[in-house]
């Protein structure tokens, strides 16, 4: 039943995507678990294949807020980490919103000041966030604001400290408010294990492109269908991998099912060690053609959705 047809007010909600950019142990999940309010499980940072990780999603005024964080290297040295910082950016260039954080103490150092010329190319609605103010002077946190706003043009400027929580409220009905106008893109219900059911896919994704990235380079998308936590302290998690045609099904699976047996073994292994419970994962292969169309396949992968 819609608001419409229920006779009472329509209630017009709001959702969206905003990325946490910053240094790493700036303080991006001490704010996340300020902003959702209760502890949220920690997102593992070894899967680097994905664009963003859900670190949690937050309810306000209406508005669901869905924070993610892209990988976070700002100084790449290597080769290969220089090819993934286009990867990470493309996070921010994808979602709503992006909160660049600094942290007040160690101020625009030089992986900082590489943020703020990145972020200044993201063509969204950027917001400041100067974390962990109660390390230093007032005076000294004005200037900083200064310096970063002549680089890069922030719509508004928090100051906080995450780990008390102080300024915190401010940034969440500020998120509410800008995120755009649309329905919520997480039930209720799932949205506390939203984080690991996304980071579930990713790992079982990374283990088919380690596998198989010759015969299957970008045709396989993979979701998690059920997360379900036993009395035992195991978890029950159901995966569909899906591709596009039934030959790339036959690569999946293997000879006799040997190829996605020894997907799910690595699979399980990596969830395993990082959840710390014993694990049972179900893994299934489906042909679904024309899946790089469907918005709701975009919506479960996070934040690779078709803007229009
Ligand atoms: N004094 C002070 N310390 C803080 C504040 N917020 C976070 N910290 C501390 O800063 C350190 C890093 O915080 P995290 O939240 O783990 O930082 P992070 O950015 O998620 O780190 P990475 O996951 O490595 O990117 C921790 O020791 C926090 O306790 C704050 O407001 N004030």
């Amino acid at each position: 039943m819609t608001a419409e047809t229920s006779g009472e007010t329509p209630t017009a909600t709001r959702c969206g995507f905003v990325a946490l950019i910053g240094a790493p142990n700036v303080g991006k999940s001490t704010l996340v678990n300020a902003l959702v309010g209760a502890k949220v499980t920690i997102v593992s940072r070894k899967v680097q294949t994905t664009r963003a990780l859900i670190r949690g999603i937050v309810i306000e005024n209406n508005a669901q807020i869905i924070l993610v964080d892209t990988p976070g290297i700002f100084l790449p040295k290597r080769r290969l980490d220089r090819a993934m910082v286009s990867t990470a950016w493309s996070g921010a260039h994808d979602a709503d919103l992006v909160c660049v954080l600094l942290d007040a103490k160690t101020g625009i150092d030089e992986e900082a000041e590489a943020i703020l010329a990145k972020a200044a190319s993201v063509n969204h609605d950027k917001i400041l966030v100067i974390n962990k103010v109660d390390l230093v002077q007032r005076e000294k946190l004005l200037a900083l604001a200064q310096a970063a706003n002549e680089r890069t043009k922030f719509v508004r400027t928090f100051m906080i400290a995450a780990i008390s929580g102080d300024g915190v409220d401010d940034v969440r009905s500020t998120l509410a408010e800008m995120v755009p106008p649309g329905p919520y893109l997480y039930p209720e219900d799932q949205m506390s294990d939203a984080p690991m059911r996304q980071l579930a896919a990713e790992i079982t994704r990374e283990k088919i492109y380690q596998k198989l990235h010759q015969e299957l380079p970008y045709q396989s998308t993979v979701e998690t269908d059920k997360w379900e936590e036993r009395k035992d302290k195991s978890v029950r998690i159901e995966q569909t991998i899906f591709v596009e045609r039934e030959s790339q099904r036959k690569i999946v699976l293997g000879k006799g099912g040997a190829t996605i047996k020894s997907i799910g073994a690595d699979s399980r292994k990596e969830l395993m060690q990082i959840l710390d419970v014993p694990v049972h994962l179900f893994l299934f292969v489906k042909v679904r053609e024309n899946w790089g169309d469907d918005p709701d396949r975009y919506r479960e992968m996070g934040l690779e959705f078709p803007k229009e």
